[in-house]
């Protein structure tokens, strides 16, 4: 796992914007894994600067998200398919049918889970997958006890998690239950894995992650288990690491070199 350090949380996040820009100017026809939650907003910000002034194009590339609520259709206001159009597809030049989320509103939610596995696995696997942290360690919507082998199913929320989500919702208690979600597995396959956090009320969870057992208490730490895992954190996600002077020798500020 490449752990690489940004004191300031701009250059966190640019950093990862930049890596998605650099994969697709080098192979435009990459299948995207791609993350919702508002660590993703400033991201596709920038990748959305960078398309207007010429310097990326996702004409070449599909990509398909990492989960959508079970019940919201994709008009809702607080559901994953408005989120994506509303902060990275209605800006950008994906070719129309290249964006794939589950259906929320399917009337068979396993039924919908199981193809969209499916429809991954026909794409040929994600290329680059970007990922957040839930604060609990979630990647996706596996919270912790999901399987480090699970494929994409439906899993029952945390209270930790509908309440950091209750923030994008009118009344907290609209937040659903359950979600549709890529599983760990289904990540694991990915061939390359970008994680991006930031934030002290991250810190816990990127600690965890990076230091910790590999175990289904805190999903993310499955992460240790890729071939090409990169974890960009800004100072305050990487306060609690132990090994953070390592980190920050080996890759000073936050650049990327040959162990
Ligand atoms: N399902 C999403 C994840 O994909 C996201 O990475 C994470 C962090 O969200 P945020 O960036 O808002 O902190 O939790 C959400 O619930």
């Amino acid at each position: 796992m490449k752990v690489l350090i940004h004191e300031d949380r701009a250059e966190a996040v640019n950093h990862a914007a930049d890596l998605i820009a650099a994969r697709l100017r080098s192979r435009p026809e990459t299948v995207l894994g791609l993350a919702t939650g508002g660590t993703m907003e400033a991201v596709y910000t920038r990748l959305i600067d960078a398309h207007r002034a010429g310097r990326v194009s996702f004409a070449d590339a599909r990509s398909f998200n990492l989960d959508e609520y079970v019940g919201l259709a994709p008009d809702h206001a607080c559901s994953y398919w408005r989120y994506m159009r509303e902060q990275l597809f209605d800006h950008v030049d994906f070719p129309v049918g290249a964006t794939m989320l589950p259906r929320g509103d399917a009337p068979d939610p396993e039924a919908e889970a199981a193809a969209y596995e499916q429809a991954i696995l026909d794409a040929g696997d994600i290329g680059f997958q970007l990922l957040g942290l839930g604060k609990n360690g979630h990647i996706g919507f596996n919270e912790p006890t999901s399987s480090l082998c699970s494929l994409t199913r439906i899993k029952t929320l945390t209270r930790s998690t509908r309440d950091a989500n209750a923030r994008f919702f009118d009344d907290p208690e609209q937040v659903p239950r359950l979600a549709i979600t890529m599983g760990i597995g289904t990540i694991l396959r990915a061939g390359e894995v970008v994680l991006l956090a930031y934030g002290d009320d991250k810190a816990d969870a990127a600690a965890a992650m990076i230091e910790g057992p590999v175990s289904a208490v805190c999903p993310a730490s499955a992460l240790q288990m890729h071939r090409k895992a990169t974890v960009i954190l800004d100072g305050a996600a990487a306060s609690r690491l132990k090994l953070r002077d390592y980190y920050a020798e080996v890759h000073p500020g936050g650049r990327e070199r040959a162990i």
